[in-house]
């Protein structure tokens, strides 16, 4: 099976996370963290400020490492790198996705995550009750 790698952003402001919704492809509609495939040469790190800046228009620093998910697509596998990161420069524009909203931890559920992305919530619950994230 086709195996890809991914890196996600979790963006934080303000006790919040910034969710996307997918407006193209397979999973139109459905709920992400924005990032995408790593390419040739490029760190994790890299591979995320450069997917950020190219999907939201926005400059990040890229912070904490949370977690790596694998996931049994049907048609393929994935693994998915997260790191925590925050806006030094511009406001998110959607320039591929079709919806955004800013989560608080209650609402983390309110939205219809990608079927890989439920773990990453799981973590990031654990984190926000108790953190002070
Ligand atoms: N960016 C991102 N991709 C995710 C998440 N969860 C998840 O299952 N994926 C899956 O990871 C795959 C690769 O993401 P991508 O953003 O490069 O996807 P894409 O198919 O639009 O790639 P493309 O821009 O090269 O066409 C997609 O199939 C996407 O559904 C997530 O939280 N963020």
């Amino acid at each position: 099976m086709k195996s890809i790698e991914v890196v996600a952003g979790i963006i934080e402001d303000n006790h919040k996370i910034f969710a996307t919704q997918r407006g193209y492809g397979e999973f139109k509609g459905a709920w992400e963290f924005p990032g995408g495939k790593i390419e040739p040469g490029e760190s994790r790190e890299q591979a995320l400020a450069r997917e950020l800046k190219e999907e939201l228009s926005i400059d990040v620093s890229v912070g904490d490492y949370l977690c790596s998910v694998n996931h049994d697509y049907p048609n393929f596998h994935l693994l998915m790198h997260c790191f925590f990161c925050k806006i030094i420069g511009g406001k998110p524009t959607l320039l591929e996705h079709e919806s955004a909203k800013w989560l608080g931890f209650q609402d983390f559920r309110s939205v219809e995550w990608l079927p890989a992305d439920l773990s990453v919530i799981d973590i990031l619950e654990k984190q926000f009750s108790t953190s002070n994230r």
